[in-house]
């Protein structure tokens, strides 16, 4: 009879992967209005400049470049029927995205692609069957009979969502081996400006391209796997009174997102009540007691989110690094900080994985408004 692991998953390697055109945030509004033909909205592109200026990005990776937008005009309207270019870009292109991240993450953990059982994979850019975790399998040439979970359409949150998943496939079944990851690309919510759809400039200044992948699992083998972080516990919840805060709709003309301007206090009120446990659970006093892995929605998000639970400014340190560098990528986003906070840790020689400390929170939300959480602690450098 297959016996259950002792311990708790671990993730035991991470890879990032990003298109290789990059777009300066400070000309982007220039380039923007220019190939979503909109230079006659002066004013409108004034206030693009501002929400760009304000937003924390210095550059996003793009996999729509100047010369894929002129094949593809339709995506650059503001309403018009476009769902099938965009699907023929994202079909194609989020799973080939994920693999540059999953190979990257399987060659950091050094282990041979037979030996992964389970595969998760998230995504909002794309829709299709079979899934884009059948197109990653064939891709990476997995085994026929890895068990798959596809999660499509979730936003930003399945980052946390996908980890979740894998928490429990590595806790429950014996050698699992799970290989998460999450895909975006943003031909999907690609459009022009329009006066009656502020929150989209919103969208079209944060959103960028991204893929991140991890390795997870419980009971490492000594020497030959290294941990990077223990994944104790896992929420999700949908905070009250947020009906209608995030939402996307996905309709001929791609996916339109909905942003209401009171996201960012709607998430800094309920925080506290959310991650309250979690606190208690590590055992320490203080929120500044912990490293914090958090999605890099906006930096209105984070302000406030730093405001109201008094944290100090430098734990947003590897989240506004990832905004600064990557913008937002949905729900790629808050891997790629997991990498960051490992990244900056052994740059800085800490002592821990988790920047000195020893517990930390992973914090992503998305439409519902939906939190997800989890409580991690970290392994020496
Ligand atoms: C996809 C998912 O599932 C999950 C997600 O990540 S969804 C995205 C979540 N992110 C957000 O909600 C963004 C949060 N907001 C921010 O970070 C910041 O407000 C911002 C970068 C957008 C702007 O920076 P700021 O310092 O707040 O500047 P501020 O002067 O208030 O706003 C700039 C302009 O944007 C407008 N604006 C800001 N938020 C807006 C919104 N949601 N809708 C419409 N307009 C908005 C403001 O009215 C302002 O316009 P004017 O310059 O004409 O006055």
């Amino acid at each position: 009879m297959a016996r259950k692991p002792n311990g708790v998953a671990n993730v035991l390697a991470i890879g990032t992967a990003v298109p290789p055109t990059s777009f300066p945030q400070s000309s982007y509004p220039e380039y923007f209005f220019r190939a979503t033909k909109s230079t006659d909205k002066p004013e409108m592109m004034q206030k693009f400049q501002r929400i760009c200026d304000r937003s924390g990005i210095k550059k996003r990776h793009f996999y729509l470049t100047s010369e894929i937008l002129e094949k593809n005009p339709e995506i650059c309207s503001y309403m018009g029927a476009s769902l099938d270019a965009r699907q023929e870009i994202g079909v194609r292109e989020v799973p080939m995205l994920a693999k540059e991240a999953a190979s990257a993450a399987i060659a950091e953990w050094g282990q041979p692609k037979s030996a992964i059982t389970h595969l998760v994979l998230g995504t909002t850019s794309s829709i299709d069957m079979p899934g884009a975790d059948f197109q990653l399998l064939k891709l990476l040439g997995l085994r026929p009979s890895v068990k798959r979970v596809m999660i499509y359409q979730q936003g930003c949150f399945a980052g946390g969502t996908v980890l979740r998943i894998a928490k429990d496939l590595a806790e429950n079944n014996e050698n699992a081996r799970v290989l998460v990851a999450c895909s975006e690309i943003t031909a999907v919510t690609f459009r022009a400006p329009s006066d009656k759809h502020l929150d989209g400039l919103v969208g079209s200044a944060l959103f960028g391209d991204g893929a991140a992948a991890l390795i997870v699992g419980a009971d490492p083998r000594p020497g030959i796997e290294k941990p990077l972080f223990e994944i104790h516990s896992a929420i999700q919840t949908v905070l009250p009174e947020s009906d209608g805060a995030i939402l996307g709709h996905l309709r001929e003309c791609g996916l339109v997102f909905h942003l209401l301007k009171d996201v960012p206090g709607i998430i800094a009120k309920n925080l506290g009540k959310v991650l309250g446990g979690m606190l208690d659970r590590a055992g320490v006093a203080s929120y500044n007691d912990l490293f914090w892995v958090v999605h890099p929605g906006g930096p209105a998000i984070l302000d406030q989110m730093v405001a109201r639970l008094q944290l100090d400014e430098e734990k947003m340190r590897a989240t506004r690094q990832v905004l600064a560098d990557f913008g937002n990528m949905s729900s790629s986003s808050v891997l790629f900080v997991l990498e960051e906070m490992r990244k900056g840790s052994t740059r800085a020689g800490m002592r821990s994985t988790g920047e000195g400390c020893d517990w930390g929170i992973m914090l992503c939300f998305g439409p519902g408004l939906t939190v997800e959480a989890l409580l991690l602690k970290s392994t020496a450098v």
